[in-house]
């Protein structure tokens, strides 16, 4: 089986190392390009026996499996390189959310599957968010989801909540470490503690909150009640949270789902030119 990348930017090469050191894939196995193919020529640097390939025909041409790691508005391109040769039996696996799969299920023959990952799979844990097309069979999605398990837990989602839950799965990390960021520089500056030593403090309580939160069997909940200790310090910090906060989440997911909306709309119309604007 080959397993074909189109677009090796941040996500393609994150999603090939990973499935290749945690031995999901072998280098041989996998077909890469990338418009810019100096980007596929460091990946097979580093993986000599991954085969490059020079143009998007090519990757379809040789693989059963074809990840497509590219930005909404290079789809319409892709699609029409691709859709002469990706054929009913190849798997096209889109990792990207504005993208629907009855809008590729309409422009190409093959199977279609939405699969979102995050920033996490490369360090073989967090999810990948799966939305499978009507065209994928039992063997088909058995097949995915052996490939996507060892770097992560595949996770079916309902189209309609694509954006929230990459906004948890995907978004999530870089939000969380917007936090964390924060919390080193004020530490930094209100007491003069190195910056290392916060960092590695903060890091360190980040991985332990997170197995506490999964493997630790703790809910959010469960988890600062077990802190905060009554009439105790983390109380104290939890309360100016409350209300330093509360208006916070709901702005995001506000901000994240309109722009969403937005590159839906764009998607629209590059694919079938019936946008508003
Ligand atoms: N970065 C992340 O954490 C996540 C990204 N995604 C999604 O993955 C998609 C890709 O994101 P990134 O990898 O971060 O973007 P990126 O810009 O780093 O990578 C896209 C790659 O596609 C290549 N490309 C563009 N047009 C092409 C064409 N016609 N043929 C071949 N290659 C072409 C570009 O040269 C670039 O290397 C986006 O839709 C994003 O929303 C999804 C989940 C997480
Ligand atoms: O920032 C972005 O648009 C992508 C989607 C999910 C994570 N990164």
């Amino acid at each position: 089986m080959k397993v074909g990348f189109i677009g090796t930017g941040s996500m393609g090469s994150i999603l090939i190392e990973a499935l290749i050191l945690s031995g999901a894939l072998n280098p041989e196995q996998i077909v890469a390009t990338n418009r810019t193919i100096e980007k596929t020529e460091r990946l097979a640097a580093a993986y000599p026996k991954l085969q490059i390939a020079h143009s998007n025909i090519d990757v379809a041409r040789s693989c059963s499996i074809i990840f497509l790691c590219i930005k909404p508005a290079e789809y319409k391109t892709v699609i029409d390189d691709i859709k002469g040769e990706a054929g009913p039996e190849c798997i096209v696996v889109s990792i990207t959310s504005p993208v629907m799969v009855k809008q590729l299920e309409g422009l190409l023959n093959s199977k279609i599957v939405k699969v979102i990952p995050s920033i996490t799979n490369y360090v073989f844990s967090g999810a990948t968010l799966c939305v499978y097309g009507e065209r994928m069979g039992e063997d088909d999605i058995e097949l995915i989801e052996k490939l996507l398990s060892p770097i992560s837990a595949p996770i079916r989602i309902d189209e309609r909540h694509t954006r929230i839950c990459s906004d948890l799965s995907s978004c999530g990390p870089a939000f969380l470490a917007y936090f964390i960021q924060k919390y080193i520089e004020v530490a930094v500056q209100e007491t003069g503690i190195s910056k290392d030593d916060a960092t590695r403090l903060a890091c360190e309580m980040a991985l332990g909150t997170g197995k506490l939160l999964t493997a630790g069997g703790f809910t959010p909940e469960a988890l600062q009640e077990r802190v905060a200790v009554p009439g105790g310090i983390t109380a104290e910090g939890l309360r100016i949270m409350e209300k330093e906060l509360c208006g916070l989440f709901s702005q995001l997911i506000h901000t994240t789902h309109a722009k969403y909306e937005e590159d839906l709309e764009k998607v629209e119309s590059r694919f079938f030119g019936t946008s508003v604007d």
